[in-house]
Formats: C-alpha cells, sequence, structure tokens
C-alpha cells in the first residue's frame, strides 16, 4: 500500500503502557535536533502513532502483551482476513512464544512500515526503472502491432512480476497471469487495484518471506546458537559426561582398583588358604603313608606277636608242666627228704642216746677214778697243783695279754681229739644240708667248750671240756630238755680240775672251778641265757646262716658272747678257725634261728674261713674303730665276700669297740660312706658294753627275711600255688 509522502512530525513523548522508547525512535525523542532533521520525514512517526494505536487496540486490558486472540481486534481496522493477521501475528513473535512485547510490535510494525517505504523507494525506483523499460518495450513493440499486443501484455506482465518481484514468492505465475490478463481485458479499471494487492501481498509475501527469511537466518542463527549451544552444552555435557566419566572411571578405577587389591588380597589369602591346605594335605598323606605303613608294620608285628605269642603260650603250657613235674619231683623230693631228715634224725638221736649212755658210761668211770683219784692223791700232787694253779693262773693273764694261742674249741677241729661223730660222715654222704647236722657236730663240740671257764685259750681240764657236751646250747634235743643232763651238770661244780689236751700237746691242770661264771643253778652263763630268750623252744620258722669275718681281735668272739650270753669276757684268745652258734630271735612275729659261724681273723686260718661263705645268707664285716689298719682290711674283706658269694647277699659292717671312744682311730664317717658306696647295712658298736648288738643283728635278719619272703612269692608266683608244707613235718 503506497504510503503518503508527506510526514508528520510527532514530538510527543510516546506515553507507554509497557512502551519502550526502542530503537531510531528512541533515539530521535532523546535528541531533538535530530528531529528537525527529521521534520522532513514525518510518515514514520506517523507509523510509529498508528502502531501504538494499534497495540493499544489489541492490548485493551493493558496486560503490556498481545497474545494471538488480541490481534484478531485488528481484524475490524485492518483489511486483512484472520489468516493475514496470523501469518501478521507470527511474523511480529519474533521469539516464537506465542506473545508479541511493546518491541516486537513496534519493531516488527516499522519494520513493516520503514521496510516498506524503503522497499517503496526501491520499488519506485524499480517502477521508474521499469517505467523507462516499457516505454522502450513500447517504442519497440510500437513497431510489432497486435501481436505485439498480446506480447505487450506479456512483457507488461512480466514487468509486473519483476516489479513485483514474484520469482521469489511465486512459484507458478499461470494463474496470477491469467487473472491479470481478464482483468486487463474485462475490468482494466481494477487492474490497477489487483496489481496493487498484488504489491502488498507480494510485498507482504516478500516481507514474510523476507521476514521468513530473516526468522530462518534468525532461526537458524537460533538454531546455530542453539545447535552452538546444544554443541556447547553437548560439548559441557561431553565434558561432564567426559569428567563423570572420568571421574566415574576414576572412582571406578579406584573402586577397580580397590575391588583388585580386595581381590588380590583375597585371592592372597586364598592362595596361602590353598598353600596351607596343600601342606596339611600333604602332611596328612604322610601320616596316611606313615599310618598305612604302620598299619602294615603294626600287622606284622601284630602276627610277629600272635606267632610269639602263640610260642609263649606253648612255652608256657610247656614250662608250666616241666613247672608240675619239677613240682612233683620237689614234692616227692621234698618227700624223701623229709623221710631222711626223721631217719637222720631219729639216727641222730640214736647216736645221741649212744653217746649219752657212753657219756654216761664215761662219767660214772670218771666219778670212779675221782673217787679212786682223790684217796690216791699225796702231798706231791697237792703241792705240784698248787705250782700249776700259780703258774697256770700268770700264764693265763700273760697269754691274754701276748699273741692269744688258738681256742679250745679250735683243737677239737683238728679232729684229733674227737672222733668225727658218726652224722658228721652220714651228713657229707647223703648231701643234705650240713646246718642241722653240723648242729649235733658243733653241738657235741660246743658242749666240749661250754664245759671250760667259757674261756678257752689256757688250756681247759678234759673234765670242764667234757663238761660242754651236757650243756648243749643250740638246739637242745628233746631228752636233754627233760634235763637228763642236769645231774652231772650239778656234780660239775664241785670237780675243779679238768685235763685239757691242748693243740700244743702240753697238759695243764685247770684253774679251779671257781673262775666258770655260773648260774645260781650251777649251769654256764650261756645256757641260761639261752633259756631266758627261748621261753618254749620251737622248730623256727626260718634259718640263716651268717657269717662273721674280719681282722684278727676286733672283736667278733666278743660280739658273739655278747650276743648269745649277754656276758663279756675280756682277755679273749684268739679263734683258731671256726666257731659256730646258734641265735633265735623274733623278727615280725617269725621266729627265725641264725647259724652265727666265727671265723679266725688271723691269716693262716684265711683258707678255711673262706670256704664257709659258700653257703652264708649273709655276712658281718667287722672292725676295730680304735685300730685303723683292721678298717683298711674291710675292702679286702669285702672282695673276698664277693669274690665268693656276689653281691646277691646282705653285708653287715660293725664298727666294733664304740666303748673305747678315746681310743677311736676311724671317724664314724668313713664307716658310713664305705657302707654307702658298696650298700652295705652300718653299725658302731660295742661287744663290752653291748649297745648295738641286737639291733644291728636283728636289722640283718629282718633284711634277710623280707629277701626271703621275695624269693617265695616269685617262686609261688611262677607254678600253681603249691601245698604249704614243712620240710620236717
Ligand atoms: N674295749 C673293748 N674291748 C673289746 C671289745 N670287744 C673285744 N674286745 C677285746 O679285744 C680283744 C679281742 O677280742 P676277740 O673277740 O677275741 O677278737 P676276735 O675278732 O675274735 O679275734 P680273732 O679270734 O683272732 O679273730 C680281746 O681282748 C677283747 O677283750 C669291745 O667292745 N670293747
Ligand atoms: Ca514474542
Ligand atoms: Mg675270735
Amino acid at each position: 500500500m503506497a504510503t503518503p509522502k508527506g510526514r508528520e512530525d510527532s514530538s510527543s513523548e510516546i506515553p507507554g503502557h509497557g512502551w519502550q522508547k526502542s530503537g531510531a525512535c528512541a533515539e530521535r525523542l532523546d535528541h531533538p535536533e535530530r528531529l528537525e532533521a527529521e521534520e522532513q520525514v514525518p510518515d514514520q512517526v506517523v507509523m510509529w502513532r498508528k502502531a501504538q494505536e494499534f497495540f493499544q487496540t489489541c492490548d485493551s486490558e493493558g496486560k503490556g502483551f498481545i497474545a494471538r486472540t488480541d490481534m484478531q481486534r485488528l481484524h475490524k481496522e485492518l483489511p486483512l482476513s484472520l489468516e493475514e493477521l496470523e501469518h501478521v501475528f507470527d511474523a511480529l513473535d519474533a521469539d516464537g512464544n506465542g506473545f508479541l512485547t511493546p518491541e516486537e510490535f513496534t519493531t516488527g510494525f516499522s519494520h513493516f512500515c520503514f521496510g516498506q517505504s524503503s522497499q517503496r523507494e526501491e520499488e519506485a525506483g524499480k517502477q521508474v526503472a521499469g517505467q523507462l523499460q516499457e516505454e522502450k518495450v513500447y517504442q519497440s513493440r510500437g513497431n510489432d502491432g497486435v501481436e505485439g499486443t498480446e506480447h505487450d501484455e506479456e512483457a507488461q506482465f512480466q514487468v509486473l512480476m519483476d516489479r513485483l518481484g514474484a520469482q521469489k514468492v511465486l512459484e507458478d505465475e499461470s494463474d496470477v497471469r491469467q487473472l491479470w490478463l481478464q482483468l486487463k481485458k474485462d475490468e482494466p479499471h481494477l487492474l490497477s487495484n489487483f496489481e496493487d494487492l498484488l504489491t502488498t501481498i507480494f510485498a507482504q509475501l516478500q516481507e514474510a518471506h523476507e521476514q521468513k527469511n530473516e526468522l530462518e537466518c534468525a532461526l537458524r542463527k537460533k538454531i546455530a546458537a542453539y545447535d552452538e549451544e546444544i554443541q556447547h552444552l553437548y560439548e559441557e555435557m561431553e565434558q561432564q559426561i567426559k569428567s563423570e566419566r572420568e571421574q566415574f572411571l576414576l572412582k571406578d578405577t579406584e573402586r577397580f582398583q580397590a575391588r583388585s587389591r580386595e581381590l588380590e588380597k583375597k585371592l592372597s589369602a586364598k592362595e596361602q588358604e590353598l598353600e596351607r591346605l596343600l601342606q596339611k594335605q600333604s602332611r596328612l598323606e604322610g601320616q596316611c603313608t606313615a599310618l598305612h605303613n604302620d598299619k602294615h608294620e603294626t600287622k606284622a608285628e601284630n602276627t610277629k606277636l600272635r606267632l610269639t605269642n602263640q610260642e609263649l603260650a606253648r612255652e608256657l603250657e610247656r614250662t608250666s608242666q616241666e613247672l608240675q613235674e619239677a613240682q612233683q619231683q620237689l614234692e616227692s623230693l621234698q618227700r624223701e627228704a623229709c623221710e631222711l631228715q626223721q631217719e637222720k634224725e631219729i639216727e641222730v638221736y640214736r647216736v645221741t642216746e649212744s653217746l649219752q649212755r657212753e657219756k654216761s658210761g664215761l662219767l660214772k668211770q670218771l666219778d670212779f677214778l675221782r673217787e679212786r683219784n682223790k684217796h690216791l692223791r699225796d702231798e706231791r700232787d697237792i703241792n705240784f697243783q698248787k705250782d700249776k694253779a700259780a703258774k697256770a693262773n700268770t700264764a693265763a693273764s700273760k697269754a691274754s695279754r701276748k699273741q692269744r694261742s688258738g681256742s679250745v674249741i679250735g683243737k677239737y677241729v683238728d679232729g684229733r681229739e674227737i672222733p668225727r661223730s658218726q652224722s658228721v660222715e652220714e651228713d657229707e654222704t647223703f648231701g643234705i644240708p650240713r646246718r642241722r647236722n653240723s648242729v649235733s657236730l658243733s653241738a657235741y663240740l660246743l658242749a666240749e667248750e661250754e664245759l671250760g671257764t667259757g674261756e678257752p685259750g689256757a688250756g681247759l681240764p678234759r673234765r670242764q671240756a667234757l663238761r660242754r657236751i651236757i650243756s648243749i646250747e643250740e638246739d637242745p634235743l628233746p631228752q636233754l630238755l627233760e634235763g637228763g643232763f642236769e645231774k652231772p651238770l650239778s656234780k660239775c661244780p664241785e670237780e675243779e680240775e679238768v685235763f685239757d689236751q691242748g693243740a700244743e700237746g702240753q697238759i695243764m691242770a685247770a684253774p679251779a672251778l671257781e673262775l666258770i661264771p655260773t648260774s645260781p643253778r650251777g649251769q654256764p652263763v650261756g645256757k641260761e641265757a639261752l633259756y631266758k630268750e627261748e621261753s618254749i623252744p620251737s622248730t623256727p620258722d626260718r634259718l640263716f646262716k651268717i657269717v662273721f669275718v674280719g681282722d684278727s681281735a676286733v672283736g667278733k668272739t666278743s660280739f658273739l658272747r655278747r650276743l648269745c650270753e649277754a656276758r663279756f669276757s675280756p682277755g679273749m684268745a684268739a679263734t683258731v678257725g671256726i666257731d659256730y652258734r646258734v641265735k633265735t630271735v623274733t623278727v615280725d612275729n617269725a621266729r627265725v634261728a641264725l647259724q652265727l659261724w666265727d671265723t679266725a681273723g688271723q691269716e693262716r686260718y684265711r683258707c678255711v674261713t673262706q670256704q664257709f661263705f659258700r653257703k652264708a645268707d649273709g655276712v658281718v664285716v667287722m672292725y676295730d674303730l680304735t685300730a685303723k689298719q683292721s678298717f683298711l682290711s674291710i675292702r679286702q674283706w669285702l672282695s673276698s665276700v664277693e669274690e665268693a658269694v656276689g653281691d646277691r647277699i646282705p653285708v653287715l659292717l660293725l664298727g666294733n669297740k664304740l666303748d673305747n671312744e678315746k681310743e677311736r682311730e676311724v671317724p664314724r664317717g668313713l664307716g658310713e660312706q664305705l657302707a654307702k658306696e658298696n650298700n652295705l647295712i652300718f653299725y658302731e658298736c660295742s661287744a663290752f658294753s653291748g649297745q648295738n648288738t641286737k639291733e644291728s643283728l636283728l636289722h640283718l635278719a629282718r633284711l634277710l627275711k623280707e629277701q626271703e619272703d621275695t624269693v617265695r612269692k616269685d617262686t609261688i608266683q611262677v607254678g600253681p600255688p603249691a601245698k604249704k608244707k614243712s620240710c620236717c613235718g
């Protein structure tokens, strides 16, 4: 729509509800000098005013913006259809948010107007150019005629189209050409309107097109911006994602690393566990193989043991059979031994009987001879006797001070003086243990000795020697106990003289009998002592043989005398060969008979004493604690005992003469140490005072009894419990 050239000035402020001074207009108002410059151009201000009126028309509620529906109100004001108004709204809504701000409205409107006017100027220029062209064309056409007319119309139409710039907006011009030509023919007066309309439309279209282009380019820009933004955002997003991812990866890596570390730890733990399990498995396998081998070995051992067991069982069976046979033989032998023993005893009693008869015969003869003697005795004899008695006393006292001569008993040991009793020969024949039989022999022998003063040594008259038979102290025979001998004994004390065939062969009258210590009953003290202890003599439960050894003069004989007769005789004669006593003691309610063998300490009798060790059950080794040499010989005695009997029998070490403390040469500790080294029983004692004489021997007797009990237990354990049977019934 061509707008009037004239311009109105509008110097008035445009009050606006929401109106902004925008763009050029705002500039004009701020700079009035410009306004003059522009008074020449009032159109735009008019347009501006128009625009303001339109905006207010649309924004009747005064919201400050126009919505689509408000735009419809312009329908009355403007010759535009609703669609066109829509187009216009879209064209004006630069930011496409569905609302028109005052800026968008005025910008769009002024654009439209200004664009129009500039366009118009352009168009005007073009028009002029177009007219010029037409004139030319017309000039040229003028030459062509009718054809030329159509051609002209076409050209006109083309010119019009060109002028309108339809090429840009119209794809197909045929309809318009047709309409134009139609109008040109039918209604040429409308042609200008039509052309105007076309112009407007084309302008608008063009504008729309431009706007569209602008929009497109704005859009493109926007899009570009958006794209850029999106790109930017995208990049940011990318960055973020990347950083996120990196973080995530980092975290993930860390987590992964942590996890992998954890897993590594777990793995290493598992590996260690596995290692341990493998070791354990190998150990267990080792144990298993070891057990397996053990099992085999055990099996093999088991079979071996089973076989051994079977062999042992057979062996045991055989042994028990042999044991039974041995026991039967033992029983038969014991029976035989008992029978033999009884025969022996009967024999012994018979011999004793015969001996007694002989003795009583001899005694009678003796008495008879004495009677005779008494009558025959003259003064010479009496003088001689006195001299002899005096000499004998001095000799006896000298003898006890100097080396002593053999004991009385020793004379008999040579066998020269007394025929060996039959029983002794028989004993050797039957090999029966000599103990019992040696009792009869030695009882006989002892009886000899006892008859004297009890002081062997200075020769005892034969008479007293004989009397000793009467007082058989050990194991008195039953009929003897009927007191068959008391009578001759009681007679003995009046008899002072007894001949004695000493080992040296000299005959000496015995000193007056008053020397002989006798008990009130006129018996030698020893016998009484014996009775005291054995109120009711009975067969002892046990019988042990004990041998006394030690250097000469240590006090063996004195010890035995103290023990058996409870008395001490100073100035004892040295023992010759062997001497023997029996002492019965009670140990733990058992009666134990001790055969005490007294040996001679002097070197020259060593061979005799040696042979007596063989059958010993126990040995007593004695030294004199006032004579060091006698202690030094103990080791020698011990070795000869060991040689003879080994170390299987108990040995009692006695340090004698404890009463003589002031002359002690051997300290107690030495004796204890020696005893400890050789596992001996040790006591210090005194035959003189009797200290420790019984205790030491009781200790030895108890040890012997315990040893025998142990041996018995073992024997009984081996075979079936044999019936308990004493040998002599
Ligand atoms: N002080 C004292 N003297 C004693 C003791 N025991 C013996 N005697 C004396 O020592 C001397 C020797 O005594 P015997 O008993 O004959 O010695 P032994 O060991 O029998 O000597 P042999 O028969 O030669 O082996 C005698 O003079 C005794 O009186 C004692 O305990 N104390
Ligand atoms: Ca808008
Ligand atoms: Mg002696």
